[in-house]
């Protein structure tokens, strides 16, 4: 079911991070790898970390320590737009879609970094402007088939039940084309079944747009299905590294389960 059988070299290091906010120890010296085509999971209880991990890895955060290698450059900091431009997409815990715009535009503003026609031309859809924007329309609407969201397509994102809204945000990032998909607890606050569909979309994501990715949780049951590997923070450390088994096995793990109501 997971991709770990095809898991390539590595495409993003994190080396030595720390992360201070005043005397708050966000992240201690957190290095770890992820492969190409893998799912990577990082998880831990509240407050562990792990959203500070996310934000440093796409330039939200500056931190205090430590450098991030992707496809083999290394940066202590790089801006979010940089980030993006490299390839790395995310999506948020706390929606960020433009709740009155329909899914179609909400799903088209992920393809902005991709349109290359300036603006005047493409306010008068003239020439290369209108074929570019059949392009990006095209690829939007392969997004919203394999997202099985047809029925929405204009219908106004604010209008749609929860877990809807969480694919249409997994849609706008996907329309950036990325190389890695950072997801930010995307099952938090869904129902079952909303999370078993967007456990499938994750795997058919990663399979047939080869996409790696890297998705937050502090919920062990649902990731452990499908990711490859895992990382687990706890109070900004490191206390285990490794297939689902090797962690769910690890004294330190279960002892920090243990100790939260998850
Ligand atoms: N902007 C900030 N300013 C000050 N402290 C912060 C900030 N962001 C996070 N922290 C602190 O850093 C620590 C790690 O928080 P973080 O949000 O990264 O954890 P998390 O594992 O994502 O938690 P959750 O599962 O609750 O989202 C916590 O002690 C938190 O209070």
């Amino acid at each position: 079911m997971s991709a770990g059988s095809r898991a390539g070299d590595v495409i993003l290091e994190v080396s030595n991070i720390s992360l201070r906010f005043g005397g708050v120890k966000a992240l201690t010296d957190i290095s770890f790898d992820v492969r190409e085509h893998e799912i990577r999971a990082i998880i831990g209880p509240n407050g562990a970390g792990k959203s500070s991990m996310l934000n440093c890895i796409n330039g939200v955060y500056v931190p205090n320590e430590g450098s991030i290698t992707f496809q083999g450059k290394t940066f202590s900091h790089m801006n979010s737009r940089q980030v993006a431009e490299m390839g790395v997409a995310r999506t948020f815990q706390n929606l960020a879609l433009f709740k009155g715009m329909s899914v179609l535009d909400n799903i088209m503003t992920g393809r902005n970094l991709k349109i290359k026609s300036n603006l005047l031309l493409q306010a008068l859809r003239i020439g290369p402007a209108e074929r570019e924007e059949i392009r990006h329309r095209q690829f939007v609407e392969r997004i919203i088939d394999f997202l099985e969201i047809q029925a929405y397509r204009k219908t106004p994102v604010g209008q749609l039940p929860y877990g809807l809204q969480k694919r249409v945000d997994l849609g706008r990032a996907l329309a950036m084309e990325p190389r890695i998909l950072l997801l930010d607890e995307p099952m938090a606050g869904m129902n079952v079944e909303e999370k078993q569909d967007m456990c499938r979309f994750i795997l058919d994501v990663n399979d047939e747009f080869g996409t790696t990715i890297v998705l937050i949780e502090h919920d062990m049951g649902v990731v452990m299905d499908i990711s490859d590997r895992v990382v687990v923070l706890d109070y900004g450390k490191k206390i285990g590294d490794g297939t689902p088994q090797e962690v769910r096995n690890n004294e330190d793990v279960i002892r920090a389960y243990l100790g939260t109501s998850h």
